[in-house]
């Protein structure tokens, strides 16, 4: 949750309050009706912040969401899984504050960094890029300044989704990644808009490829993952104050966004769906669905999977595996405190209860010739003990003819 002071500056209420895991946003529109019962709506989630008054006991500190949310991503990442952190919220409520922070006040992503070069010393590769207009850019690399935003994105049949000619740069300290890091950050597309004078006008993905070296039943082996910290722009409407230029930046804006809540709403239906059925054998992604294109057909009536429409937008195509399948994803949802902001608090609020209810199906990304050889030792194990017993069948009948000969 961002500061409050330009809401003061404007004569602004704060409507948001944070009780342990529940916000609470009321709208004072209906404070003066005789009906008190839709005066304050609840929301809970797995953490809640109060970031408003640093002066407030219960302030919460950069520090405090990296001890929850940070470690939750290293500690996933170091066992092999997928790990997926994306920021949303209206503009200027303190999405790039959370996820990159201040030099007075470090955010998640340089944090982040910190840790996994506390553990690891080589094979780190990273990348960063920004979707802006919906069209790529590679934030670490000097490209034409008339055709910047010219990478396309593929998608490989085993891996999924990537962009073509995105580079990767190895790093081999911390320092080099806050280089990087400020780098791709000076890159990054803002204007001022009539909230926020900085603000980012595209969405940044940061991702760290990481490789452990293990050894596992005594033998050598690896286990990959993948590390996507997401920092999207505002989630605000394309306002007439913007000039031509940013209604067009505002609708590209909001297609990915809107294709993002799209997306997570049939995922978090096909999740429920699935998870009353007891058997989630397939949620269905891009071409998966029985080849149907089409509006998503509902839990209702026939019990089929909905369509996802990853593809519809650059930024849900991107982050296809990370939204509904091989990755375990935590959504910040970042909020106003004002009064101003009411109708963008519940919106964002609402976005971020709907993605809770999403179950995704992260695995370990090990090596594949380990697995197959931990598969195969299992299954010797398991025709050994077959042979045992049929060995003590076998054993147990030409005791019992021995007894009858007798
Ligand atoms: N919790 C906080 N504590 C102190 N300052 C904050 C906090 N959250 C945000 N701010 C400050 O508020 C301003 C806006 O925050 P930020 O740039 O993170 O917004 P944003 O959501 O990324 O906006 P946009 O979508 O427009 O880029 C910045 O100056 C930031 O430092």
């Amino acid at each position: 949750m961002c500061s409050v002071s330009r809401e003061r500056a404007e004569g602004g209420r704060v409507i948001v309050e944070v009780d342990d895991k529940v916000a609470k946003v009321r709208n004072i529109k209906v404070d003066s009706s005789w009906d008190s019962r839709e005066k304050t709506v609840s929301f809970s989630f797995d953490y809640c912040y109060w970031s408003v008054d640093p002066e407030d006991p219960k302030y919460a500190s950069q520090e405090m969401v990296f001890q929850d949310l940070g470690t939750s991503v290293l500690s996933g990442a170091f066992r092999g899984y997928n790990i997926c952190l994306f920021a949303y919220g209206q503009t200027g409520s303190g999405k790039t504050y959370t996820m990159m922070g201040t030099p007075a006040s470090i955010g998640l992503t340089p944090r982040i960094c910190e840790v996994v070069f506390l553990f690891l010393h080589l094979h780190l590769f990273k990348n960063f890029l920004e979707i802006y207009n919906e069209r790529v850019r590679d934030l670490l690399k000097q490209s034409d300044r008339k055709k910047p935003y010219t990478l396309r994105v593929r998608e490989h049949p085993e891996t999924g989704p990537y962009v073509q000619g995105l580079t990767q740069h190895l790093v081999t300290d911390y320092k080099q990644v806050v280089k990087l890091l400020e780098e791709g950050i000076a890159k990054r597309i803002t204007a001022a808009t009539h909230i926020h004078n900085a603000s980012s006008r595209s969405h940044a993905i940061f991702t760290i490829h990481y490789t452990q070296a293990i050894l596992e039943n005594n033998l050598p082996s690896e286990i990959a993952s993948k590390i996507n910290l997401v920092d999207l722009a505002g989630s605000e409407r394309a306002d007439p104050s913007y000039c031509k230029d940013r209604i067009t930046e505002g609708a590209n804006i909001n297609k990915s966004l809107v294709t993002l809540g799209i997306v997570i709403s049939t995922l978090a239906q096909n999740s429920q769906m699935f998870s009353s059925c007891q058997s989630i054998s397939s949620i269905p992604s891009e071409g998966e669905s029985g080849g149907v294109d089409g509006p998503p057909s509902g839990g209702s009536g026939g019990r089929r999977p909905a369509y996802i429409p990853y593809r519809d937008s650059i930024l849900t195509w991107l982050l296809k595996d990370s939204l509904g399948g091989n990755s375990k994803t935590i959504m910040i949802a970042t909020i106003s405190p004002a009064s101003s902001s009411y109708n963008e608090t519940m919106s964002t609020l609402r976005y971020a209860a709907n993605a809770k209810n999403i179950i995704n199906k992260p695995r370990v990304n090990e090596d594949a010739n380990v697995k197959l050889i931990r598969e195969l030792r299992e299954e010797i194990d398991r025709l050994k003990a077959m042979l045992m017993s049929f060995e003590l069948v076998c054993s147990n009948i030409s005791l019992l003819e021995l007894l009858l000969v007798m």
